[in-house]
């Protein structure tokens, strides 16, 4: 049984574009509808999972896999003006040029453009920001991005509003004629908090039109949400996650619609030097082509891990759960609930002992890879925000973050139960067992055979 909300392919919108990959969810009622797709850009022709594999190449010698341009610079013709398209690679390189392409089209966008990391992708769009300026955002973010919107407000003169996204009215009451960058994060990592983008972004360019919109759309990949399609102005993406999918690189991604605004990002990009090299360039477009199916294969697994972990009475946080608070909100604006969830235990060393009994589960930062990670946010890729702020803004020590890969999902359960079991976590009855500490209680649940004997 999955139970997952995945569809059996993804044919069916207009041109392809938005298609619903979930149409029912687990009690077999359908979804709500996906938002109405824009006007597809880039030649887009065909259903997404198509065009995630599809790529059209000029290359001379017709390669199936576009050619690794490994080269620094490119010899001109004469010494007046004589570059062809590319002089250095800082400036251009003709397998980045593919990559950025292949990207702008399925994230429905004019124009994508790719640097070093994800983290590189959100400095590049601050340097649009001048001393004085004004930032929103939210009071649940990657722990990088509030690192480096903390930096910028120590020493950049930037004004940092961190509010509460899943209220457009919190961001109503800080946007002013000063706020240059709005800046949301949808589900945000680790909470999975949902911010209404079209709401958000219909305040924000009401109130100041010359403020921008950027969605951190990691957390889904371009598979499950469109920002861009939403509102937004500018959409990044973290490519070592989901895009990339195997954790074998870093790379980070920006999409736009505004030539002007491109013009000003890709200027930075070329100026700090922060574009992606030829071969990470490469190794993310290869691993493009799997988005989909390793994506499906994904939440699949997810929503299975998330349903068996409530059903055992811990509090979980997880959009493919009837229970979370936006569902309906999430389903209005994305085709799917990816892959990261998280759940609290209600103490922070029983917390520990689970993380450190889980075998198949790999100890590590990051999502999106193809193998299953789990990981307690507070003390690693959040740990770079202080104690007193995560108490703050409401961030509990104790939650464990799960982020699935494409493992046998009996295999995945088994060896959580285990772990559950082992770190004194549930309360073991003849029956059954359940959630002790934080977790509401909403029903008995059998330990798997692992767990039994584990
Ligand atoms: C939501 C989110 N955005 C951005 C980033 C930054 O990406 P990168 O590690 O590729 O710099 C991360 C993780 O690092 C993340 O989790
Ligand atoms: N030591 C790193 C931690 C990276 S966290 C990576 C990822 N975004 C996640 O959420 O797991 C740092 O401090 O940046």
């Amino acid at each position: 049984m999955s139970g997952a909300p995945v569809s059996e392919g993804d044919k069916g919108k207009a041109n392809g574009v938005g298609k619903a990959l979930a149409t029912h969810d687990l009690d077999g009622h359908h979804l709500p509808p996906s938002p109405a797709p824009s006007t597809p850009r880039n030649g887009r022709k065909y259903a997404l999972m198509t065009e995630l594999v599809y790529t059209e190449s000029n290359d001379q010698y017709n390669a199936s896999s576009v050619p690794i341009y490994q080269s620094a610079t490119f010899k001109q013709t004469s010494a007046t003006g004589g570059a062809g398209e590319y002089d250095y690679t800082r400036s251009g390189n003709p397998t980045r040029t593919h990559l950025e392409r292949h990207l702008a089209k399925i994230m429905n966008a004019d124009r994508a453009l790719v640097v070093s990391s994800g983290m590189g992708a959100l400095d590049v769009i601050t340097r649009l920001l001048r001393p004085g300026d004004e930032v929103v955002t939210g009071d649940d973010l990657y722990g990088g991005s509030n690192r480096l919107l903390k930096y910028l407000s120590s020493h950049g003169g930037i004004i940092v509003h961190h509010v509460d996204t899943t209220n457009p009215e919190a961001v109503r009451a800080v946007v002013n004629s000063k706020t240059s960058l709005v800046l949301l994060e949808t589900p945000t990592n680790p909470l999975i908090k949902i911010a209404d983008i079209p709401a958000i972004s219909s305040i924000v360019h009401t109130a100041n039109p010359s403020a921008i919109v950027s969605v951190d759309n990691t957390m889904l990949s371009p598979l499950l949400q469109n920002p861009l399609d939403l509102g937004a102005d500018v959409v990044y993406e973290s490519g070592t996650k989901y895009l990339s999918g195997h954790h074998d690189l870093m790379a980070g991604v920006i999409a736009i619609n505004d030539s002007a605004l491109g013009d000003r990002l890709f200027f930075t990009i070329n100026a700090s030097g922060c574009g992606l090299s030829p071969f990470d360039s490469w190794l993310l477009l290869r691993g493009v082509k799997t988005l989909g199916v390793r994506m499906e294969k994904q939440q699949a697994n997810a929503q299975r891990i998330a349903t068996f972990l409530e059903s055992h009475g811990f509090k979980v946080r997880y959009p493919g759960l009837k229970s979370h608070p936006q569902y309906d909100l999430h389903w209005s604006m994305a085709r799917g609930a990816g892959a990261v969830l998280s759940f609290e235990t209600g103490d922070i060393h029983v917390s520990e002992r689970i993380v450190e009994s889980a075998r198949l589960w790999a100890i590590s930062v990051s999502f999106g890879c193809v193998n299953s990670l789990i990981s307690m946010p507070c003390r690693m890729s959040h740990a770079s925000i202080d104690e007193k702020t995560r108490k703050e803004r409401n961030m509990p020590e104790d939650i464990i973050r799960l982020c699935v890969g494409i493992e046998d999902a009996d295999d995945l359960i088994d060896d959580l139960s285990r772990a559950l079991v082992q770190a004194g976590a549930v309360n073991i009855t003849p029956d059954g067992f359940r959630a002790l500490g934080a977790g509401q209680v909403l029903g008995e649940g059998k330990p798997s055979s692992a767990a039994a004997s584990g």
